[in-house]
């Protein structure tokens, strides 16, 4: 169902804002950037914005360089400094996807109370649930575009903008298998967090599927939450879970 929020990116005092939070390799980036696209807010991708400290050689990139090739998580007044930064710019107005934070509690805390000022806000949080072992099948499988950083398969020529692929340095399997642990140390107390906080929708998406696959069900729980909305004028407050997947 169209409607003023996927039309104008925002329906009466509600402005979209998308968590997508999972594990690496779950389909963040590639789910992020198709969002982006259909509902018409900036992508923020916190890896890629770190990656782009990193390059720059800054003595700061070259501290976070060090830590994210060793799997770990970069300190957190850092990571929300970076974070802050990006989505007090003018195209963050009227929402934004956040893709890869938080990523503990304390981001948790800190992204709650940014996004908690205006009750109005839609807040979902995309949970992109996958096993270890499909998780670590896709990473030996994908690289990403040298030029616009959409994701792909490895040996072939990006779709997007046709970049060439580069495949990241951390996508070995002994950082994989680090950023695996990092990831599964901190997610349970982000997502028990956002539970106890009723402003914040969680949505699990079952994510083993194909790309097509897992974006409908992304699509119809965005559309559901949005035509929830439109109908009734305020902010919903349970769960999706049993409607989606
Ligand atoms: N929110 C964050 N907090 C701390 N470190 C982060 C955060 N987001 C990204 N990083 C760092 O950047 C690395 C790459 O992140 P990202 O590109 O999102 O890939 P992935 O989710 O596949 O691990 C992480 O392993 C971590 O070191």
């Amino acid at each position: 169902k169209q409607n003023a929020l996927t039309n104008n990116n925002n329906y009466k005092d509600h402005k979209l804002y998308i968590i997508m939070i999972g594990a690496p390799s779950s389909g963040k980036g590639t789910h992020a950037s198709i969002i982006s696209k259909k509902y018409k807010i900036p992508h923020i991708s916190v890896g890629d914005i770190m990656r782009d400290e990193v390059k720059s050689g800054s003595k700061l990139g070259r501290e976070m360089g060090d830590i994210m090739q060793k799997g770990g998580l970069v300190p957190p007044q850092i990571t929300m400094e970076l974070i802050n930064n990006r989505i007090s710019q003018k195209d963050c107005r009227n929402g934004y996807i956040l893709d890869g934070a938080p990523r503990s509690r304390y981001q948790a805390e800190q992204i709650k109370n940014i996004l908690s000022k205006d009750p109005n806000n839609v807040n979902i949080i995309l949970n992109l649930d996958v096993s270890d072992n499909v998780l670590k099948a896709r990473m030996i499988k994908r690289a990403e575009c040298g030029k616009c950083n959409a994701g792909m398969i490895k040996g072939s020529i990006c779709t997007n903008c046709h970049g060439d692929e580069v495949i990241r340095s951390d996508d070995n399997p002994r950082t994989f298998n680090k950023r695996l642990t990092t990831y599964h140390k901190h997610s349970d107390a982000v997502i028990d967090y956002f539970k106890n906080h009723s402003n914040f929708i969680i949505v699990d998406i079952k994510s083993h599927g194909n790309v097509e696959e897992v974006s409908k069900k992304i699509t119809n729980s965005i559309d559901y939450f949005i035509s929830y909305i439109t109908e009734n004028n305020q902010v919903m407050k349970s769960s999706l879970e049993n409607i989606i997947n």
